[in-house]
Order: structure tokens, then sequence, then C-alpha cells
């Protein structure tokens, strides 16, 4: 049985009269799946059609919840199931527009030929026009190798296109920024950062997605000496950054001191290095590791941690837990120790279920949906771009993250990534600290 995220949306009528909306809530919760959006269609004089939506965790689940709502009866018709997440990716989820409207000859000249080749002598005489005059400024090149998508592992980069379509529309969505997918059909750190130079003529800034370690420090380390403009893997910093905030959100509320607090981590690849780099920047002494890759442990080791081979000592000696590994369900509720922070961060499932560590005493509990770069990354790269900034420093990185947790709500860990304030407070940081490095 593979565990995965399945969402589904039900068409299920039900006579119009009080009660039989809850009877259809009850068996979807007895299976044990949770509700979503429900849209009410139609509402007619007998009966009304609503648009269910259920997230389950598995198929067996969902043919659960299928039978008893068809074994319901009195009325209560399912009369559809559809793939809500796969029809929403149809065609795509980005689309390059025009900002000007091509109307006319006179447009048409304008835009186009012959009216733009002025345009171009004068970028090739000044080429810092560029930036006033295209939209280069504001692009960003989201560029991956398909070796570390999610936690689904080296995919390719076909199958992690829908990922980074995901990212370009979120960079639209919050920041404005055009986010362009790159695919590379190779996994050369040599020919990855030859073809990331190559292009790199067309955008303001590069943000590395979903490139596994260990070559990824490679490529993020060689791309950002020889570039001018923000290079950053998002993986390694953007969820470092949100990492960060999580903690210091954790540590205000339970008065954990982050300097004396024992960090143990799982999971040491991109994101589990740079949220270790990211905390001992930060004060934090003392960081405990697990991989099961000796090559990883060693960077641990560099960077002054200590490597434990058992996950369940790990568990026992840690005040906060970050676990990486895109393994779900590699933590067992039974080592949650009470008044332990534990953030299970690997998508599309985490290591522990948020529910499960709450129930087992811990005080904070969030997974990857919750804790996710998407805090961070639209506002540092809107942030850099607005002071144009030439790359993203670690100050930059830390004044996202002390604005993503200022922006935090009592009791929480971290802000909705919808709540549209974070992004700009993100980027305000983000910014102000750049002109202070320029
Ligand atoms: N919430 C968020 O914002 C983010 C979450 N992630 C998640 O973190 C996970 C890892 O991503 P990356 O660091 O980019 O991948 P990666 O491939 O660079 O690192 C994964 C590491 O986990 C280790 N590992 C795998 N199975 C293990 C096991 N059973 N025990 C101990 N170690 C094990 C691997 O050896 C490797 O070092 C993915 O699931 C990804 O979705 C990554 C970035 C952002
Ligand atoms: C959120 C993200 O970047 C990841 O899971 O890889
Ligand atoms: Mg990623």
């Amino acid at each position: 049985m593979i565990d995965r995220n399945i969402i589904r949306a039900l068409v299920v009528e039900t006579p119009s009269a009080p009660g039989n909306l809850g009877k259809v809530a009850s068996a979807i919760g007895l299976a044990g799946v949770d509700i979503g959006d429900i849209e009410t269609v139609q509402v007619g004089p007998t009966s009304t059609i609503r648009n269910i939506t259920v997230h389950c965790d598995h198929e067996e689940q969902l043919n659960k919840v299928l039978d008893t709502i068809n074994q319901l009866g009195n009325g209560i018709h399912l009369h559809a199931v559809s793939d809500d997440v796969l029809r929403a990716h149809e065609g795509g989820k980005i689309h390059m527009k025009s900002r000007l409207d091509v109307r006319s000859l006179a447009d048409l000249r304008r835009v186009y030929t012959p009216g733009v080749a002025d345009v171009c002598r004068l970028i090739q005489k000044e080429p810092e026009k560029a930036r006033l005059y295209t939209g280069i400024g504001n692009n960003v090149a989201i560029v991956t190798d398909g070796t570390a998508i999610l936690g689904l592992g080296d995919v390719g980069p076909l199958a992690g296109m829908p990922v980074m379509e995901g990212k370009a529309a979120l960079f639209d969505r919050f920041v404005g920024i055009s986010g362009i997918p790159i695919l590379l059909s190779t996994k050369d750190p040599d020919a990855i950062v030859q073809t990331v130079k190559h292009i790199a003529s067309g955008f303001g800034g590069i943000l590395l997605e979903d490139i596994g370690s260990p070559h990824c420090f490679e490529v993020e380390e060689r791309l950002k000496k020889e570039l001018d403009i923000p290079v950053m893997h998002d993986d390694q910093h953007g969820t470092a950054v949100v990492t960060l905030a999580a903690v210091i959100s954790a540590s205000r509320h339970t008065g954990v001191n982050l300097k004396e607090a024992v960090v143990g981590q799982v999971g040491l690849g991109a994101a589990g290095l740079a949220i270790c780099r990211m905390f001992m920047a930060y004060g934090v002494r003392q960081v405990i590791g697990a991989d099961k890759s000796e090559a990883a442990k060693k960077y641990l080791q560099d960077y002054g941690g200590e490597t434990i081979d058992s996950l369940e000592e790990l568990m026992e000696r840690s005040d906060i837990v970050v676990t990486t590994t895109g393994v779900p369900g590699l933590i067992q509720k039974e080592w949650v120790k009470k008044g332990q922070i534990i953030l299970a961060l690997s998508n599309p499932k985490p290591e522990i279920e948020a529910e499960a560590a709450l129930e087992a005493g811990a005080a904070y509990a969030a997974d990857g949906r919750s804790v996710n770069n998407v805090l961070g990354f639209p506002g540092i790269f809107r942030g850099a771009l607005n002071a144009r900034a030439k790359e993203i420093t670690h100050d930059m990185l830390v004044a996202a993250a002390e604005a993503i947790a200022d922006s935090t709500k009592k009791g929480e860990l971290v802000p909705h990534p919808l709540d549209p304030r974070v992004h700009s407070v993100v980027s305000q940081a983000v910014e102000a600290k750049a002109k202070r490095n320029l």
C-alpha cells in the first residue's frame, strides 16, 4: 500500500432537508478521511447537489468512503468522483502573457519591428538599460535537474515540471515575479553550471530547485561565485529560513533557549545541512544528526555537529527535532518526548504526522505543508531584485527568518502562506538588509 495524499471531489446529491449533509460528513469522517471545501452546486426544492472535497491517505480509504456514501440510501446519491488535482494541472499551471495589447498596426510597429530595433541598439550601447526596457529584472529562472523532486527522489526533470510550475505560480501570485521553469537533462555539476551561466543574461535571479545533494552544494557555490545576480538553492536556504523562523517562534512560546537547546536532525541532505548551518550561525551550539549516508554525516561533523545512528536515541536527547529525509512515517510516536518541538518537513508526507506527535506529548509539531519554503523564497527574491542585489547573503536570509517569526500569530509557529502580509514583510526586510550591504 502506497501512502500518499489523494484528493478527490465527490459530487453528492442529498434531500434538501436538515441533517442529510451531516450524514454524508459523518460517513466521510468515520472512514478517517478529511473534508476540504464544500461547494453547493445546485439547490432544488427536493434535493441539493454539492461538490465535497475529500483528502485520503490511500486508495483503500477512498474506496471505503465511496462505499459508505453509496450505502447511505434515503435519497443520498454519489453522482461522480473527480480528481481535482489532475484537473487543475490540465494544460499546465502557468502561461506567459503580453503586458501590452497588440491590436493596431501602430501597436505592432511599437511592440515589434521596426520600433523594437531602436531598443536593441540602445541596449547594445548601454547594457544596463536592459533592466529598464525588458522584463529581465523581474524574471527568475527556476532550475532543476530533477534529482530530488520533493521527497520523491530522482524522478527526472520532466516529472519535476509540475513542481517548477507550482513555484512559478507562487512567485507570480505572492510577489509578481515571472518564474520560468528550466528543466536540465543532465546531473553533471559542470554541465549544470555551464548551462545556467549561458542562459543567465535573460534573468534577474536564479532559483535552484529540487537539485539533490551533495552535487547541489557545488552547483550553488560555483554559480554564486560566477554570476552577478542572486542565486539561491531553495531547498537549502528557503527551507532553512522558514525552519529558523518556526524555531524562533517555538522558543518564544515555550521559553526554550535556542543556544542551550539540543537540535536533533534526521536527514542531512540539501535541506537538512542548510538548516544545520543556519541554526549554528544563529547560535545553536548542539546539533546531533542522523543520515543513512556516511558522506552526509561527514558534512555534519565538519560543521561541528555530532552524528548518531540510533533514531530513538536522537529523539531521546533532542529538545527540537527537524526531519528532512523524504521518508514518510520514519519517526515512531513512541519516541516522542514530552515538551519536544517537532518539525517533520518532508513532502508530500512527513516523517511523523503533527497530530500524532502532539498526541504523544510534543509541545509543538508541524509538517512540511505549513513549515514550507513558500514562506521564504518569494519575498527573498522580491527583496533581492528590488535592491538590485548581486547575491543573497546570510544576513539577508536571517532578516527573512526574523521577519517571518515576527509576523507569526501567538501560539503558531509560522504565518499562513496565503497571508499576503508575510511575503511583503519578508521582501521589505531582505531589501533593506541588501541595501545596507551595497
Ligand atoms: N518543507 C519544506 O519547505 C521543504 C521540505 N523538503 C523535504 O525534505 C526532504 C529532503 O529534501 P532534500 O534535502 O532536498 O533531499 P536530499 O536528497 O538532498 O536529502 C535527503 C537526505 O535524507 C537522507 N535519508 C533518506 N532516507 C533516510 C533514512 N531512512 N534515514 C536517514 N536519512 C535518510 C538521504 O541520505 C539524504 O541525505 C524531501 O521530502 C523534501 O520534500 C525539502 C525542502 C523544503
Ligand atoms: C517545498 C519544497 O521545496 C520541497 O518539498 O522540495
Ligand atoms: Mg523543493
